[in-house]
This record gives C-alpha cells, structure tokens and sequence, in this order.
C-alpha cells in the first residue's frame, strides 16, 4: 500500500520510519511513503505557498496552483491512488472506514496549514475530505500519520502474533476486554482467576463477556452500530438466501 503526502513539514513524518508497526511496514515493503512539498511546485523567486485571504481576515490561505501542481505530480506517481484531504470539515473517520481505506492499493494525502486551502482545490483535485475527530489542530499531519498508523496495522503481515488478539476485540465493533500480567498480585488487587485456569474455552468466554460489559456500560451506542449492522447483515443474508431458492 502506498501513501503519497503533500505537506509542508516532510520532517514531521520522519517518526513513521523511527520505529514500531509502521517502520516495520516501511522496512519490509509493505507499505510505501512519498513526501510531496508544495513549496518545491511554487513558482518565482518568493515560491509563494501562501497568501492573504480574500474578504479580509486573520491568517493566511495555502494557494490553489502549488498544491495542484504537488497533487498532479503525485497522482502521476500513484496512478491508482485518490486525493484525501484532512480537515475538521471531513467525514468523521471510525474503524469500518479505516478498513475500506486500507483495503485500496494506496492514497495521496493532503496536510493543510494556515486557516486551510483555496476551495477551488476541494472542486478540482481532492476526492476525499475526512475529519480524524471534532477538534481542530495545527495542521493535517497529525491526522495524515493517525490515518497511516490505523490503515497499516491492518495490512498482512503488519503485525506479527498480536494480530489475532488485536481481531478478536476491535475489530468485532466492541471495546477491548481488561488485560493482565505479573504479578498476580498488586496492592491487593489480584488477576481474575479464570485467566489463571488454563481453560481456554472458558478464558475466551469470560474475555468475549468483559468486552460486551465494558462497551454496553461505555459506549452502548457502538452496541446498537453492530446489532444495527449485523441485523442489516442478516436482513440481507436472508434475502439472498431467498432469491436463491
Ligand atoms: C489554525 N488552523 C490550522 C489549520 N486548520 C485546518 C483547516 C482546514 C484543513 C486542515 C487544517 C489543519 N488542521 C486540522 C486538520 C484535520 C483535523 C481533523 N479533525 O481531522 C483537525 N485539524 C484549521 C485551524
């Protein structure tokens, strides 16, 4: 999977090939990453990113032609990628759309800076905005690196044993079960025995339970998601399976 980014801190995104699971994509070919600078696409002496906005105004606009030139040039390096761009006003990102992300060969992604882009670039050259969460930051390569991280992991071979633990809860739509270690016990506070048993069955039961606990007490709302979903899921399985015969 390859990602292109267009940004004007190509250094930020040095952490990505430092270390853990996304280094290790990096290392391995699994996955790709290309820095576009608008600034080396900017004409004239000045190579101008940035102007005053038109209407007046605090702060600065990144110019429309350096970014579509930066766009350009990546989309002609990853022909079978699509342009996403990170801002407060995209389509909030959740694990479902994480998944359909990295199932695609690969994504140009755009950072803004300043108060944002000229918007002729969104009508053009962008096929994708998308929102990490609802807070604003100082520029999309945070939200371009958690999108990177998120969609990585998921590639085969990204993670190595974990992966399966890491199936089990997450990517089920519920939240994590509780996790334990050495010692057995810390201030008086001891692990639950049955991870102490051996019996796996009951481990695995015990573990499935704790995560229905904690997402209905937590976050019942992504409860209703999932049986919403899996009732969609069987609605249609049925009427397949009626068309069928
Ligand atoms: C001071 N200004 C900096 C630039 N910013 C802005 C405006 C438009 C687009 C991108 C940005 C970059 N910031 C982002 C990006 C994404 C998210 C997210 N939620 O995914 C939050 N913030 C507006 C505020």
């Amino acid at each position: 999977m390859r990602f292109d980014v267009i940004t004007l801190f190509p250094e930020q995104f040095r952490i990505l090939s430092r270390e853990g699971v996304v280094a290790r994509a990096l290392s391995r070919g699994i996955a790709e990453l290309r820095l576009w600078n608008p600034r080396d696409f900017a004409p004239g002496p000045h190579r101008r990113v940035d102007d005053r906005p038109y209407g007046g105004g605090p702060g600065m606009v990144m110019l429309f032609e350096p970014l579509a030139a930066a766009i350009a040039a990546a989309r002609a390096a990853s022909p079978k990628s699509q342009v996403a761009y990170l801002s407060p006003q995209g389509t909030r990102l959740d694990q479902d759309a994480i998944n359909d992300i990295a199932a695609k060969p690969g994504w140009i992604l755009l950072a803004g800076r300043y108060e944002g882009i000229d918007e002729r670039l969104l009508e053009r050259c962008i096929d994708q905005e998308w929102s990490i969460g609802d807070y604003v930051l100082s520029g999309g390569e945070l939200p371009a690196m958690v999108v990177m991280d998120a969609a990585i992991r998921l590639l085969p071979g990204a993670l190595g044993h974990e992966r399966s633990a890491y199936e089990d809860s997450h990517m089920s739509g519920l939240l994590d079960c509780p996790h334990f270690s050495r010692p057995e016990e810390i201030d008086g506070l001891r692990v639950p025995k049955v991870l102490l048993s051996g019996d796996h069955g009951a481990i695995a039961r015990w573990r499935r339970q704790q995560a229905l606990g904690r997402t209905w007490l937590k976050r019942p709302d992504l409860l209703a998601k999932m049986t919403l979903d899996q009732a969609t899921t069987l609605d249609q399985a049925t009427t397949l399976d009626q068309e069928a015969r």
